[in-house]
């Protein structure tokens, strides 16, 4: 445990994931070369994203439980060897349709990666590293996106759309011949699985489902996330451009905002949540109410939303990755060893699901107000989005909701084996109180 070939088998699976959120991202950043080169409008450009999205939560639970029977290697390496088809066959592809089943291999094998990537670090580090292993698995992963808009999009334009994509196909070739040779699913001598007979599929799938701590991850992962994802992979850019009224460089800047701020806030988000592992949902909670709030201020503002207001929103949601993590805390926590991938790959369908159904509302809600005539000033115009963007708000009070019920059997259940959750004001008194008591000379 902790020990440097630990180190080594992490790095390699999150270099793995880095490359998948890589793969995933990589297409958002050529839209304009994209819509070019499939002579696509918007509505067969989103079908790429949505279709992908649609493929990666869809297998999440089968992958979770592939992982738990199979391990992290075969999976990680499988998962890198569909993404490397998907990108071969994009780089070659030239309609839509050919486009689009490369998007869906490159889903298939994202969908593999991340879940395989997270169930290393509980048999790899001890339970005080795990949390922020964790997080730090979520952040250095998130890089990936960084790679696509700076150097992939640089050799884009240098070398043409089929290099470029063959060059992400060679990337996920690289991952298989690391995993293969040097990731390994566990320490020699550490069983993920107990001793005998191995559980059946749906034994484990349904212990994964009736542990409420598993739910509760899920209803986090539902609430937190959902709103960056559908700012970041689809409404953030028209919005800001076309409604708000910022020029796409401005944009652009602002997103760049939003990958520095998920990536700065996941260490501190770890260790808050290994020394109060108590006070997970709380975090959830406020961040969501935080966003909650943030939105509310933007699509009230008249006229142009201010560039700091702006700016504090993108904050905001770009909160919503790390905080998303304490999900698979949930997961990590409820679960033992040899259910985590299963858990967990329920846990990652929350978030996916949330922004899955929140794009096709804004969108649906953009087209209807267009085609009664209640938005003449454009489909895109910034009242038709703020009746739309303010849906997410039905979203959040739902996912809230469900996550306080499922809270409440949480808490029973760990008062039934002697854990009692102190009400936060307590918690509060007693952490000032200690804070005190440390400060003093005595
Ligand atoms: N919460 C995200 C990952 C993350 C961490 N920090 C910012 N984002 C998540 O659910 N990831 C799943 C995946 O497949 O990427």
């Amino acid at each position: 445990m902790n020990s440097w070939r630990a180190y080594t088998v992490w790095g390699i699976g999150v270099f793995a994931y880095l490359v998948a959120v890589l793969q995933r991202t990589s297409f958002g950043v050529v839209g304009l070369e994209a819509a070019d080169r499939f002579h696509a409008g918007g509505a067969a450009l989103s079908a790429f994203t949505v279709l992908q999205l649609v493929v990666y939560a869809s297998l999440q639970i089968p992958v979770g439980i592939l992982v738990d029977r199979f391990g992290s290697r075969i999976m990680i390496a499988t998962g890198a060897v569909f993404m490397a088809l998907g990108q071969l066959q994009i780089a070659v592809a030239e309609s839509v349709v050919t486009g689009i089943i490369g998007r869906m291999l490159v889903g298939m094998g994202d969908a593999m990666t991340f879940v395989s990537v997270l169930r290393l670090v509980p048999l790899w580090f001890d339970s005080r590293k795990s949390p922020l292993m964790s997080q730090l698995t979520g952040v250095v992963g998130q890089l990936g996106q960084l790679v696509s808009v700076i150097p992939f999009l640089a050799l884009l334009h240098a070398t043409g759309w089929t290099q470029a994509f063959m060059s992400l196909a060679a990337m996920s070739v690289l991952v298989v011949v690391l995993a293969l040779s040097v990731l390994r699913n566990s320490p020699a001598g550490v069983r993920p699985a107990p001793e005998g007979e191995p559980e059946g599929t749906l034994t484990v799938l349904g212990a994964a489902w009736r542990q409420p701590g598993t739910r509760l991850g899920m209803w986090s992962h539902f609430t937190v996330q959902f709103s960056g994802n559908v700012f970041a992979l689809m409404w953030g850019f028209p919005f800001m451009v076309a409604g708000e009224g910022y020029s796409s460089s401005s944009a652009a800047g602002l997103m760049s905002f939003f990958v520095a701020v998920a990536i700065l806030a996941g260490p501190p988000m770890g260790r808050f949540v290994a020394r109060y592992p108590l006070r997970r949902s709380t975090l959830v909670l406020a961040i969501s109410g935080l966003t909650a709030l943030v939105w509310i201020a933007v699509l009230l503002t008249p006229g142009q939303a201010p560039l700091w207001l702006m700016a504090v929103l993108v904050a905001v949601l770009a909160l919503g990755g790390p905080s998303s993590m304490i999900g698979f805390d949930f997961a990590r926590t409820f679960n033992p060893s040899h259910r985590l991938g299963t858990a967990t790959g329920i846990v990652n369908i929350g978030g996916f699901v949330a922004a899955l159904l929140t794009m096709f509302l804004v969108g649906y809600l953009l087209d209807i107000q267009h085609a009664l005539g209640l938005s003449p000033q454009g489909l895109y115009s910034l009242d038709a989005f703020r009746v739309a963007l303010a849906v997410q708000l039905l979203v959040l009070g739902g996912g809230a909701f469900a996550l306080m019920r499922v809270r409440r059997r949480v808490r029973r259940n760990l008062e039934a084996q002697g854990v009692t959750v102190p009400p936060l004001r307590e918690a509060w008194a007693a952490f000032r109180e200690q804070r005190r008591s440390q400060g003093s000379p005595d």
